[in-house]
Order: C-alpha cells, then sequence, then structure tokens
C-alpha cells in the first residue's frame, strides 16, 4: 500500500472514491512514484538543468535528499513541473546509483572532495604537445583519478603541428592508454574530428585540460553547432546563453552517439581521496601480486614488504607496469609543477 504522511488531508483521500479511477489529483506535493527520470546536464548556483524526455528542465533538489549533491551526469529522479518552460522548476527526488566518479580535491591537503561528473565511462585528458609545454605529472594525476574513480582514460594530444608526441607517449605506452593526436587544422578541415568519435561513440566522455590546451577548439569540433560551449555556458538543449563558468556541462554528441562532458578548465587535481586498492584494481595484471601485501600497503614503492617486487621478480607482471603503477601512486606527494 502506497504510504502518505502523516497529514490528514491525504488520509482522506485514500479513502475517497475515485470514479475516473486515476491517481487522485491533490494539492499536496507530487509523490514520488510519479517521479521522472532525467540526466543532470549543467549546474549553475543550485540550479540544475535536467534533460528529461527530450526537454531541458529546471530543477532544484528536494530538502529531503540532506547534503548529497546532484552533479553533472547524475541519473536523476524529477517531480513537480517538468513542462521545460520558462520560470518552472522541478524538484530532484533521487540520485541514482553513480557508475563512476571523478572527483578531485582543491589540493591534496584538503579532504573536502568534489564530484565533477557522475557517470562518465571515460576520462578524456587534453593535453598540448605546446604551447603550453605538456605537464606529465598532470597528465599522471588525471590518469589516477580516472582509475580511482572507475573512469577508462584517454590521451588527447593537441597542437600536433607545433611538436612531436613521440617523446611523452613513450611514458605511457607501459599503461596502454590509449591515445589519439590532432591539430586545429586536422580538426577544422581533415579527419580529426572523425577520429576523435570513434574513441567517444556510445559513451560518456569527460573532458578534463587546464586552460590554453585547446580544449575548446576540440569540443566544438565533436559536437554540433548549435550546442557548444559559446561565451559563458550555453545551455545543451535550448541554446539559451549563461552566465557562468564554474560548472561542467554535458553536451550531445551527433546521432544521439553519446556525450561530452567539458569540464572547466583545472590548473589542479588534488588527490587527496584517492584509494591505492582503487587504482590497484585497474591494473589486473598487478593486482593479484598484493595479495601478500602487509594491511594498508600503499605499494607505492616505499613499502619495504610490498609483495608487488616479488611478483615481478618471479615472472608474473612486466616491471614496466610495476614502475608505472608506482610513478602514479607516488604522483601525490610529488610537486604539481614538476
Ligand atoms: N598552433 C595551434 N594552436 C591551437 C591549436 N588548437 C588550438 N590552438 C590555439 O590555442 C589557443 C587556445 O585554444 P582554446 O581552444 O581556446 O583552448 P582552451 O583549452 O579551451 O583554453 P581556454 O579557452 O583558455 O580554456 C587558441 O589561441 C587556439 O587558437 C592547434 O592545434 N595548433
Ligand atoms: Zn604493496
Amino acid at each position: 500500500m502506497r504510504r502518505y504522511g502523516k497529514n490528514p488531508d491525504e488520509d482522506d483521500i485514500r479513502v475517497r472514491p475515485n470514479p475516473k479511477g486515476n491517481r487522485p489529483r491533490t494539492h499536496t506535493r507530487p509523490k514520488h512514484e510519479d517521479a521522472q527520470d532525467g540526466m543532470v546536464l549543467t549546474v549553475d548556483r543550485g540550479r540544475l538543468t535536467c534533460l528529461v524526455d527530450g526537454r531541458a528542465v529546471t530543477a532544484m533538489k528536494a530538502r529531503e535528499l540532506g547534503r548529497k549533491a546532484a552533479v553533472v551526469g547524475d541519473r536523476v529522479s524529477l517531480v513537480g513541473d517538468l513542462s521545460g518552460e520558462k520560470d518552472t522548476l522541478a524538484r530532484i527526488v533521487r540520485i541514482g546509483a553513480r557508475t563512476s566518479v571523478l572527483r578531485r580535491t582543491a589540493d591534496d591537503d584538503d579532504p573536502f572532495e568534489r564530484v565533477v561528473v557522475a557517470n562518465a565511462d571515460q576520462l578524456a585528458i587534453v593535453t598540448a604537445l605546446a604551447d603550453p609545454e605538456p605537464r606529465p605529472r598532470m597528465i599522471d594525476r588525471c590518469l589516477v583519478a580516472a582509475y580511482d574513480g572507475g573512469l577508462t582514460p584517454l590521451l588527447v594530444l593537441t597542437k600536433s603541428d607545433l611538436a612531436s608526441a613521440d617523446k611523452l607517449l613513450e611514458a605511457y605506452t607501459p599503461l596502454g592508454v590509449p591515445y589519439v593526436v590532432t591539430s586545429r587544422e586536422e580538426l577544422e578541415n581533415g579527419d580529426a574530428a572523425g577520429r576523435v568519435r570513434e574513441l567517444l561513440n556510445d559513451r560518456v566522455t569527460a573532458f578534463v585540460g587546464h586552460s590554453g590546451v585547446g580544449k575548446t577548439t576540440l569540443v566544438n569540433a565533436l559536437v554540433p553547432k548549435d550546442r557548444r560551449r559559446t561565451t559563458g555556458v550555453v545551455n545543451a538543449v535550448t541554446g539559451r546563453g549563461r552566465h557562468t563558468t564554474t560548472s561542467a556541462l554535458a553536451l550531445p554528441l551527433p546521432d544521439g552517439r553519446g556525450w561530452v562532458v567539458d569540464t572547466p578548465g583545472v590548473r589542479s587535481f588534488g588527490l587527496h581521496h584517492v584509494d591505492p586498492s582503487r587504482v590497484i584494481n585497474a591494473f589486473p595484471d598487478l593486482q593479484p601480486g598484493t595479495e601478500n601485501c602487509p594491511r594498508g600497503c600503499t605499494h607505492d614503492g616505499q613499502e619495504p614488504e610490498c609483495a608487488l617486487d616479488a611478483w615481478v621478480t618471479e615472472g608474473h607482471a612486466d616491471p614496466a607496469r610495476l614502475d608505472s603503477l608506482r610513478r602514479l601512486l607516488s604522483t601525490r606527494e610529488r610537486r604539481e609543477g614538476d
């Protein structure tokens, strides 16, 4: 039996015969069974734009959800006015379980973690090959955040007209991270957009990269013209302009083939929240080797009793893989700019 609140009016409604046989309409707030599913496209000061049945609906989080924030990519249930018309406001009453979480903290000492994007399948790490110079430590940090959060990483190396990708790619060969090399010229007049799209099809891909790497040039080449982020944030569905660049923004790929989630340029990627055992799960060749590690082993090369050394010496895994894993796990102890 459906449960109504303590409100006596509601109890009254339950026993009232309903000749039309449909659910009683009352002045009380809609019941959650009526909720419709949607996806959060962007967030602006507590107002969330959600895609519901092809419409962009503005919503607020219901108070009953407490402190848990809904973020871009979240699958949510909404009630209230779902027309998407101007000046209407729906309520988010449920946030679905997340399949992945891209998290960051402001810096490594900051215990306050932010979920940047939920439910992304893939993390596209956008790095220029020059101007600005690539920052391998930053790439490593993004990789750790991806592995920790359950996203598959993808390297997008831009500005190939300025420098070669060979040297940078050497460092990522043992990790087997897929990559694509692009330039503005190839994106705008060549086949680069098609090559990148092939790696994005039917997935939700979060894009990260710091200012100046060519992320806007890239994203604009991927999503249809009327859906782009231009000056300020443009509502991905209605095209109406707005005034913030602080939130991520989900943009649809053509033909419903997935989503690009553009994130605001991040300068740092604090990794306070990272759990080494979650990162290890992304290394199925090394993971079984941790069985004999002492409890709470960080596997980062600083632990004398880490069992991974023996695992590799015994020939169970490639030493280059362990080196790469340790480079990633120790990235928290290093300063970011190095
Ligand atoms: N040489 C060269 N320049 C590029 C390329 N792609 C983008 N640029 C230039 O690099 C600068 C930054 O590009 P954006 O696409 O705005 O980069 P962004 O990462 O979005 O940077 P912000 O807008 O600052 O967040 C612009 O002047 C672009 O014209 C490229 O492939 N080659
Ligand atoms: Zn260990």
